[in-house]
């Protein structure tokens, strides 16, 4: 069974700590402060006037300031300033009471700790100065007087209510640490939890990144990735007198091979010839899957005939090597076409259309064949 808050405790529970802290402790050390001022009165013979003064200031006191604090715009700045009323207040009574040594050294403590505890040493200066004219203010109205001798009751009691409020106060304060410590955990777990859950993202953001790079097939990189980094890498080529080859190569017959061995035996062929186009490229080159069963290798800092040479290295190794797929053995082989900047063409795309169109020769010719593009003549700049 869940436990009820009863109303008027989680009504007490939405006033600002400093208000509440300061109205558990008027109410029960100012109780016994009260009950000093009933033995003192008792032993001076008060007239009626100091016992209203008494009821007024130590229990009707208590509960107006804790009102007016609780229902202010700003709460702790209105405690603030009835802490020191509080002091002042004190003063008075001390003055009038003539100062009875325990009584006074209460409720001197009281509110210069009080204060000081919020305000640190200008606290103290505060409640010091509101006391002193208080008392000054007793002296004016009612004349001085020095009457510190007090009886072995309201001694004791004086010095419980001093301990009490003591108690009061440093429970309020460890029970705050405490709750302050905990916030301090949650804050830090939360910011761990904070700082894994960045990682992640991070993690997941780069792993994006290259899946968008990346052909999900055969795991090279897509046509998306090679028109991104052609036209730098052409600058770059251009910057430094460089060739850059293109080998654009098509698998032959592959509708044949869908239609026979079926489609996953396709993408069996596709994916083992990435793996053979990317296992002796340089970390510069950029074997992409372009399309289909088309795969073009962009090769900068190469001359034609070192292109030529390695679109040869494999077509041969493609036509001696015997797949076995799904219990089956397959022969394929593949055609290619080869350009080279700045010989067949100086933008992407006219050195994409002249590769393109060496492929095209290679397959009308025959295929299983490598061909070199037509010479662009206009461009003649760099030797290849
Ligand atoms: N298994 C598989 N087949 C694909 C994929 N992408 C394209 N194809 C098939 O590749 C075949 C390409 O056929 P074509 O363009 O006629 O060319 P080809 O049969 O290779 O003939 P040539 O290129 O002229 O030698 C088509 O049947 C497509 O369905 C793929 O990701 N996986």
């Amino acid at each position: 069974m869940a436990l009820q808050t009863h109303p008027a405790v989680a009504s007490m529970r939405e006033v600002h700590w400093v208000v509440r802290m300061n109205y558990r402790g008027r109410t029960v050390s100012w109780g016994m402060i009260f009950a000093v001022c009933v033995l003192l009165g008792q032993e001076r013979a008060w007239s009626w006037g100091h016992w209203v003064a008494l009821v007024l200031q130590f229990v009707a006191y208590p509960q107006l300031s804790y009102l007016l604090a609780r229902h202010s715009a700003e709460p702790v700045r209105s405690e603030l300033r009835i802490l020191t009323l509080d002091s002042f207040c004190f003063g008075l009574w001390m003055s009038w009471m003539g100062a009875p040594l325990w009584l006074a050294y209460a409720l001197c403590a009281c509110g210069a700790m009080t204060l000081a505890a919020f305000r640190g040493m200008g606290g103290l200066y505060q409640a010091v100065l509101a006391q002193a004219s208080g008392a000054l203010c007793g002296v004016l109205l009612w004349g001085f007087e020095f009457r510190p001798d007090m009886g072995p009751a309201s001694t004791a009691l004086s010095m419980a209510s001093l301990t009490t409020y003591l108690w009061i106060f440093a429970h309020a304060v460890n029970v705050r640490t405490h709750r302050l410590n905990r916030i301090r955990w949650q804050l830090k777990d939360s910011e761990r939890a904070l700082q894994q859950q960045l990682l992640e993202i991070s993690a997941l953001q780069s792993q994006l990144r290259e899946q968008a790079n990346r052909d999900a097939l055969t795991g090279l990189f897509n046509r998306r990735f090679l028109d991104a980094t052609m036209d730098r890498e052409l600058a770059r080529c251009q910057r430094m007198a460089e060739p850059l080859s293109l080998i654009l190569i098509d698998i032959d017959h592959f509708k044949n091979i869908n239609d026979t061995f079926g489609h996953a035996a396709g993408d069996e062929v596709l994916r083992r010839l990435a793996f053979l186009l990317s296992t002796d490229a340089r970390s510069s080159d950029v074997v992409c899957r372009h399309g289909g069963e088309e795969f073009l290798l962009m090769l900068p800092h190469m001359p034609l005939a070192v292109a030529m040479a390695r679109a040869e290295r494999y077509r041969s190794m493609l036509e001696s090597s015997v797949m076995l797929i799904e219990g089956k053995r397959m022969r394929c082989t593949l055609s290619a076409g080869v350009a080279c900047y700045p010989v067949h063409g100086k933008g992407p795309s006219e050195l994409m259309a002249a590769a393109d169109s060496a492929l095209y020769r290679a397959k009308r010719t025959g295929r299983n064949r490598i061909e070199r593009a037509a010479e662009d003549l206009s461009t003649k700049s760099v030797p290849a």
